[in-house]
C-alpha cells in the first residue's frame, strides 16, 4: 500500500503508527511538540517524519489524524501548514480522534471543498489494544476511502465498521464512551464502599468477574486501581472531554442522562484536583477522597 501519514504521536497515535511500520507499511508522521522525542523513536522504526500537516499530506495519498480534542483536530486542518492547504483530489484524510459530530462535519466539508475525501473513524480500545492492532473502528463517511484504507484498519483494529454518513462514527464513539466512564464511576464508588465496609476491594475484584457484569475494564484496571496507580493509558481530561460531548449530544436530543451527568461531575472534580493527566481510574481518588500516593 502507498505511504500513510500520522498526524499526532500521543498516546494512541504512536502506538498505532508504531503497528503500521511493524506490518510492512511505510509511515510518515507528525506531531506538533517535536521535542517529545516520539518522532525520533518512529524515526528509528523507519518512519520519516514530516514539518507540518501540509507537508505530510502533501507526500501521502491517504493520512490519518489521531488529535487529542475537536480544538486539536480543527487546528490541524485549518490553521497555518495545516492539511487544507495541500489535500486536492485523490487523496483522504481519515481523523480517528474521538470528537463531536459538529467538528467532524465542519472538516469533512472543508476537504470535500479542496477536492479531497475524508472519512471520520473514531476507536473504541485504549493503550494496549493499539499496541496490539486490538481496536474497533468506528467510521463514517466516504465509503471509498474506507475501502482503500481497510488493509491500513485490518492491521490497527480487530473489527472496522462503516456507519453511514459523517457524525454517525463520532455519535457511536461518544455514546460508547458515555458508557464506560458511567460505569469506572460506579466501579469506583463499589470500590470504596467495599473498603469502607469492611470487605477486601480484591476479594470484590473476584466476585465481579465471576458474574454477569465481568468485563475487561474492571479486570485490567481494578488490581492497579487498588494500588493507587494510575499510569496513563487513557487519559482522565480526555474521558471528561468525551463526557462532556456525550452530555451535549443528549441535550441535542433531550436525552434525560442523570448517570452520566454525575459522572461527567466526578471527572470534572478530578481534573480540577490536577488528575487530569493521569488514567482515567483515577476519578477513584475522587470517590476515596484521597489524593493520590503515586502516578
Ligand atoms: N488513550 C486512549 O486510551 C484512547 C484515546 N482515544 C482518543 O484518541 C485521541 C488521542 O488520544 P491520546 O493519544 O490518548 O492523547 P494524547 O494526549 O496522548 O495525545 C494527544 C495528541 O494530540 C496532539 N495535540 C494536542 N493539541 C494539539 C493541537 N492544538 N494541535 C496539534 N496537535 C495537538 C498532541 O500533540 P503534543 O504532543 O504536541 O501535545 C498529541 O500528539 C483523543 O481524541 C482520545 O480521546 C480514543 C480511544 C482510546
Ligand atoms: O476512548 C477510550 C477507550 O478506551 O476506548
Amino acid at each position: 500500500m502507498e505511504e500513510i501519514g500520522f498526524l499526532g504521536m500521543g498516546i494512541m497515535g504512536k502506538a498505532m503508527a508504531m503497528n503500521l511500520l511493524r506490518h510492512g507499511f511505510k509511515v510518515s508522521v507528525w506531531n506538533r511538540t517535536l521535542s517529545k522525542g516520539f518522532c525520533d523513536e518512529l524515526k528509528e522504526h523507519g518512519a520519516s517524519v514530516g514539518e507540518s500537516p501540509a507537508a505530510v499530506i502533501k507526500k501521502c495519498k491517504y493520512t490519518i489524524g489521531m488529535l487529542s480534542d475537536p480544538a486539536a483536530a480543527l487546528s490541524v486542518v485549518f490553521d497555518k501548514d495545516g492539511i487544507l492547504e495541500e489535500i486536492c483530489s485523490g487523496k483522504g484524510y481519515i481523523d480517528m480522534s474521538t470528537v463531536d459530530a459538529e467538528t467532524s462535519s465542519k472538516i469533512s466539508e472543508a476537504v470535500k471543498k479542496k477536492g479531497g475525501s475524508f472519512l471520520e473513524a473514531p476507536v473504541s480500545g485504549s493503550k494496549k489494544p493499539a499496541e496490539d492492532g486490538q481496536l474497533v473502528i468506528l467510521s463514517a463517511g466516504d465509503k471509498g476511502l474506507y475501502d482503500a484504507i481497510l488493509p491500513a484498519f485490518d492491521v490497527l483494529g480487530k473489527k472496522s465498521f462503516f456507519l453511514g454518513e459523517v457524525g454517525n462514527g463520532a455519535k457511536m464513539k461518544l455514546v460508547v464512551n458515555m458508557i464506560m466512564g458511567s460505569m469506572m464511576n460506579a466501579f469506583s464508588e463499589g470500590l470504596v464502599l467495599a473498603d469502607k465496609s469492611g470487605l477486601s476491594p480484591n476479594t470484590l475484584l473476584d466476585v465481579l468477574d465471576l458474574g454477569a457484569i465481568a468485563n475487561p475494564m474492571f479486570k485490567m484496571k481494578g488490581p492497579s486501581m487498588i494500588q493507587n496507580s494510575y499510569s496513563p493509558a487513557f487519559p482522565l481530561k480526555h474521558q471528561q472531554k468525551d463526557m462532556r460531548l456525550a452530555l451535549a449530544l443528549g441535550d441535542e436530543n433531550a436525552v434525560s442522562m442523570p448517570v452520566a451527568a454525575a459522572a461527567n461531575e466526578a471527572f470534572k472534580k478530578a481534573r480540577s484536583t490536577g488528575l487530569g493527566d493521569l488514567d482515567f481510574s483515577a476519578v477513584y481518588e475522587i470517590f476515596k477522597g484521597t489524593e493520590p500516593s503515586s502516578a
